[in-house]
């Protein structure tokens, strides 16, 4: 299966690490990347083929993968608009809907939204997958198959609820970092070397989500069992509590959802 990858980013960065350390061939891989630095980068650590702009070679392929931001897909598409014979085209591209991305094409309706996440890096991530109804079986899993090889994937039937996939886990590895880069303060200021409030950071975070996905138990019962009456993590989780945590995370998450929409609306006017 040959893919090319319109805009070669931090996002197909981590798509094509993901799938070349699952096996797949970097003679398989080709990107469109105007910049010469990032192709130089791409072509080095990956050994994939690059082109500055979308070339025969390119259009050769059975995936088209859209992974520009969204405010540059339109102007990315167009020098492939009405050249498309049979790829799938697969955009990644953050509140995009597809009946514009097909438009942008040349009302062409072989494509299949997706939102991934950047542990795809390391084969750790998750992907929602929204397909236009015209798009066969054997379309959804050449989609799905790439998208397995760099992590989890879901099904969403209903595209509207696509930027809630980009708000929650999308966008959702974001949060955790900034989860950690407090929790890593923190521990620095307690007093602890770089080195040893980064891994206490990380390692913790790591155990206590593995636990959550080893549990059969609901989350908050696994938060109860580490909060003895009167100790510290009570202490802690008061203190939380007071500064409503849980309800600023939520309304973060509804901004980053009211976002991907709000640049579909954008967007899709054009
Ligand atoms: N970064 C993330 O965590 C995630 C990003 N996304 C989506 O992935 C897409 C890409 O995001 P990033 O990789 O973060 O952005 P990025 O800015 O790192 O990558 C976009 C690349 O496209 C290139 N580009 C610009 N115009 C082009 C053109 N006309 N033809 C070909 N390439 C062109 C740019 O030079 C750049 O290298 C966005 O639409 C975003 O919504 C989706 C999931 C997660
Ligand atoms: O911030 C963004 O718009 C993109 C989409 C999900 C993650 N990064």
């Amino acid at each position: 299966m040959k893919i090319t990858f319109i805009g070669g980013g931090n996002m197909a960065v981590a798509l094509i690490g993901g799938l070349r350390k699952q096996g797949f061939s970097a003679a398989a891989i080709q990107v469109v990347e105007p910049f010469q630095e990032s192709r130089d980068r791409l072509a080095e650590t990956f050994g994939v083929r690059c082109a500055a702009a979308v070339d025969a070679a390119a259009l050769n392929c059975e995936i088209l993968i859209l992974a520009v931001k969204p405010q540059q897909l339109r102007e990315a598409v167009a020098p492939i608009r009405g050249k498309l014979t049979d790829q799938l085209v697969v955009s990644i591209a953050a509140g995009l809907r597809m009946a514009d991305i097909s438009r942008w094409l040349g009302n062409y309706r072989k494509v299949v939204r997706t939102m991934p996440n950047t542990p795809a890096l390391i084969g750790a991530g998750i992907t929602g997958l929204c397909a236009d109804p015209s798009v066969d079986l054997e379309g959804r899993t050449a989609a799905e198959r790439i998208l397995k090889a760099v992590g989890s994937t879901v099904w969403i039937d209903d595209e509207t609820k696509m930027d809630a996939v980009t708000a929650v886990s999308g966008s959702g590895p974001a949060y955790v970092f900034y989860f950690l880069e407090a929790m890593e303060a923190a521990a620095l200021n307690l007093g602890f070397a770089p080195g040893s409030a980064r891994q206490l950071a990380v390692e913790t975070f790591l155990g206590a989500a593995r636990l959550a996905e080893q549990s059969s138990e609901s989350i908050s019962t696994l938060r109860e069992r580490v909060t003895s009456k009167g100790g510290t993590t009570e202490a802690a989780l008061l203190s939380f509590g007071a500064n409503d945590i849980a309800g600023a995370i939520e309304q973060g998450i509804l901004a980053a959802e009211a976002r991907g929409r709000e640049l579909g609306d954008m967007l899709g006017k054009d």
